[in-house]
């Protein structure tokens, strides 16, 4: 890959290379999925296959519970954004995302947030859980489906280090201590097919915020499309038996560059094709440091021959992502809430009204 060449397909890598002891040639694929490209697929992940089966098949249950009870569990009743949120209650980029979605986390077992305590610490508490007797299971389920994906997006970003010639616990530093002790984020997404007069942004142009995403397309219909280089969307269809894995800005920001945070956004489903439902799991990093403070390629060195190789393959223009570039200065926590407050306005307003005020110019 010396020549510079446009990207039209999402690669794919195949996680059973690591227990064929062909671990050489996946850290290879690595290496250039995420220094060119920023997204792959990641096939036969190390996830309990019956798991992500009963994760698909609690979608439209859980969307389907009555509105009321939905709406108990409704975002703006929590400092932690954790919980429900109505379609149109959500803003990409200025214009409304037509997604319906829950976010749940497992249990905080890091210190939560108290009095005297900075701000972004509020961030981390408790998910919103359905009633049990509603949706049977599903606490359980969700749990166990979130503890195997945070293991394998830790043991991820082990080898990702390990693409970039870099020890395997370069990253560590970036989480909580234990890093164990982590919440683990996911969202369960319902994307409803729209009356064309209401355009098709499931969700707009956008970076995800923080390391990693391992995304689960919980049925079969495309929408979510990546940014290229050149600026072209590349449809990233659903392929069974793969999660999607790309990289957020603070990755971006600590490898300076050198790993990929990929711009990408969901159309709204074909109404041929019904609903769309997706279960993206974000890996949370800690909110008390200073990204841009923490590089792991020291500026000034040289990057080893074969990085320093794809990266000169790129040719990157400005893409329509802009978010999340505040890491460059500022400490991870606000920069994640004012993620958060850009797409939830109203739970910032309930929770963080200075902080809102002064994102959207509103300070008296
Ligand atoms: O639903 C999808 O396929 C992707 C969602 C996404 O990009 C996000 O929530 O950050
Ligand atoms: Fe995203």
């Amino acid at each position: 890959m010396s020549s510079r060449s446009e990207i039209t397909e999402i690669p794919i890598i195949d996680w059973t290379l690591i227990e064929n002891g062909q671990k050489d040639q996946f850290l290879s694929q690595l290496r250039h999925a995420f220094v060119v490209v920023g997204f792959a697929y990641l096939k036969n992940p190390p996830v309990d296959p019956a798991l992500i089966d009963e994760m698909i098949k609690f979608g439209p249950r859980l969307f389907d519970l009555p509105q009321e009870e939905k709406d108990a569990l409704s975002m703006v009743n929590s400092p932690h954004f954790m919980g429900y949120n109505r379609l149109g209650n959500e803003i990409t980029r200025g214009k409304v995302d037509a997604r319906e979605q829950f976010d749940f986390v497992t249990d905080a077992t890091v210190p939560t947030w108290k009095k005297g305590d900075p701000v972004y610490l509020k961030f981390n508490g408790p998910a919103q859980w359905p009633n049990e007797n509603s949706l049977p299971g599903f606490k359980a389920t969700a749990t166990e489906y979130l503890q195997q994906v945070g293991k394998l997006g830790f043991e991820f970003m082990s080898l990702l280090a390990e693409s970039l010639h870099l020890p395997r616990d370069t990253f560590d530093k970036f989480y909580e201590s234990p890093r164990e002790s982590s919440q683990h984020w996911c969202k369960m997404v319902k994307y409803p097919v729209l009356d064309p007069s209401q355009g098709n942004q499931g969700v707009g142009p956008h970076y995800d915020s923080s390391f990693l995403t391992l995304l689960l397309q919980a049925s079969a219909q495309p929408g979510l499309q990546v940014q290229s280089p050149s600026g072209q969307w590349i449809d990233a269809k659903p392929i069974p038996g793969t999660l999607v894995v790309n990289l957020g800005k603070g990755l971006e920001t600590v490898t300076r560059g050198v790993a990929r945070a990929t711009c990408h956004r969901v159309l709204s489903p074909d109404p041929a094709l019904g609903t769309r439902y997706s279960i993206p799991y974000f890996q949370k990093i800690s909110q008390s440091i200073y990204l841009n403070k923490m590089v792991v390629f020291e500026e000034g060195v040289p990057l080893p021959a074969d990085i320093e190789e794809l990266v000169r393959s790129r040719s990157l223009t400005d893409l329509d992502a802009v978010n999340y570039s505040e890491y460059s200065y500022e400490i991870s926590g606000i920069v994640q809430l004012i993620g958060r407050i850009k797409s939830h306005r109203n739970v910032g307003e309930r929770h963080y009204p200075e902080l809102t005020a002064e994102i959207f110019g509103t300070k008296a």
